[in-house]
């Protein structure tokens, strides 16, 4: 063993220069944990991969491309003024503080733990199997969803129970189960539901059973709920990858809630009081993409579902 240094027992800083004893005498700081984020390299649909190691609070994230998904005119991500500050040898500095969703551009960025799990998951051949999308109302998570679906229905979507009446289209069954007040009370006292919030004066929950069904027989399952939901699942199934769809701006989600013409003024308006909340959650995820091209996000979230582009669409829906 190293000798120690003796110490003054009175006071552990008596022997530094008067400037330095407060500095070292305060605890210990944790040194700043450091994570790895997995960044696309290249084009939007670049299957490579590059490892960014980025300090704890950032997101590592790219710099914004402007028009980077074709839809110039259409709240293209604010680019970064500044090109990133770079040390010495010339490797780039990691940025301090998280960007804002504004900032963010439509490529994945991922932390360590949900890349580990779903990179993990798959070398075992265990892929990830539960993934749960959240995001604002209007930023587009039923598009996504839907086009993926068309594409790959082996990824089995819960149908979730609601109280909201059903708008012009939709199907008891099909988008949602839609019930009453007695109803949705019912499912809550007999633990039906893996979890429930109540949203913009309407309740929402997932029912358990078909969710569990579909994990036990290992089919990808995606669940498409809001911040509250999202929350109460990560506690209970703290395995699932939780993805986080951003808007562009806050102009373009507002211009497609309203645009959508589902909801009349007044709720709209709740809803958005609801999205500056859930945007501001949007690090307690463990991925964001940001929706400026439905094209590829469904791309991305195939990819982190861990459907492979060549799978055999076809499975039962
Ligand atoms: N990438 C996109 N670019 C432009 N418009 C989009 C994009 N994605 C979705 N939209 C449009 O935005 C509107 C809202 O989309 P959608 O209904 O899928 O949102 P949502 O997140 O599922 O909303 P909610 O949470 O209220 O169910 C729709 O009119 C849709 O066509
Ligand atoms: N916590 C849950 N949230 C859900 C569920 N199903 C849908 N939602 C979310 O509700 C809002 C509003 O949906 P809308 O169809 O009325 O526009 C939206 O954010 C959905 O994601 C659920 O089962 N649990």
């Amino acid at each position: 063993m190293r000798g120690a240094p003796e110490r003054d027992r009175r006071c552990p800083t008596a022997a530094l220069p008067r400037r330095r004893r407060r500095r070292r005498a305060e605890p210990p700081r944790r040194p700043g944990r450091r994570r790895r984020v997995l960044s696309a390299a290249a084009g939007p649909r670049s299957a490579r991969w590059y490892k960014r190691p980025i300090a704890t609070g950032s997101a590592g994230r790219r710099p914004a491309r402007a028009a980077s998904a074709g839809q110039a005119g259409r709240g293209e991500p604010a680019a970064r003024s500044a090109e990133p500050a770079r040390t010495r040898r010339g490797r780039r500095r990691p940025r301090r503080g998280r960007p804002s969703f504004r900032e963010l551009d439509p490529h994945v960025s991922y932390d360590s733990a949900s890349a580990s799990r779903a990179e993990g998951g798959r070398r075992s051949g265990r892929a990830q199997r539960l993934t749960v999308l959240s995001g604002p109302s209007g930023v587009g998570k039923s598009t996504v969803v839907r086009e993926l679906r068309a594409e790959h229905p082996e990824v089995w979507l819960s149908v979730s129970a609601t109280t909201r009446a059903p708008r012009p289209g939709e199907t008891d069954g099909v988008e949602y189960h839609f019930t009453d007040d007695a109803g949705f009370d019912a499912m809550i006292a007999a633990g039906e539901l893996l979890e429930w919030a109540q949203f913009a004066g309407n309740r929402y929950g997932t029912p358990r059973a078909p969710v569990e069904e579909r994990l036990r027989g290992g089919r990808p399952v995606l669940l498409e709920i809001d911040l509250q939901g999202a929350r109460q699942v990560r506690e209970t199934m703290p395995e699932a990858l939780q993805v986080f769809l951003a808007p562009p701006s806050w102009e373009e989600l507002v211009r497609r809630l309203t645009g959508r013409g589902t909801e009349p003024p007044e709720v709209v308006q709740r809803r958005l009081d609801t999205a500056r909340v859930e945007l501001a959650a949007e690090k307690e995820f463990d991925v964001t993409l940001v929706n400026t091209s439905v094209d590829e996000v469904r791309e991305r979230l195939l990819a982190l579902i861990g459907v492979r582009g060549d799978a055999a669409p076809g499975a039962p829906a």
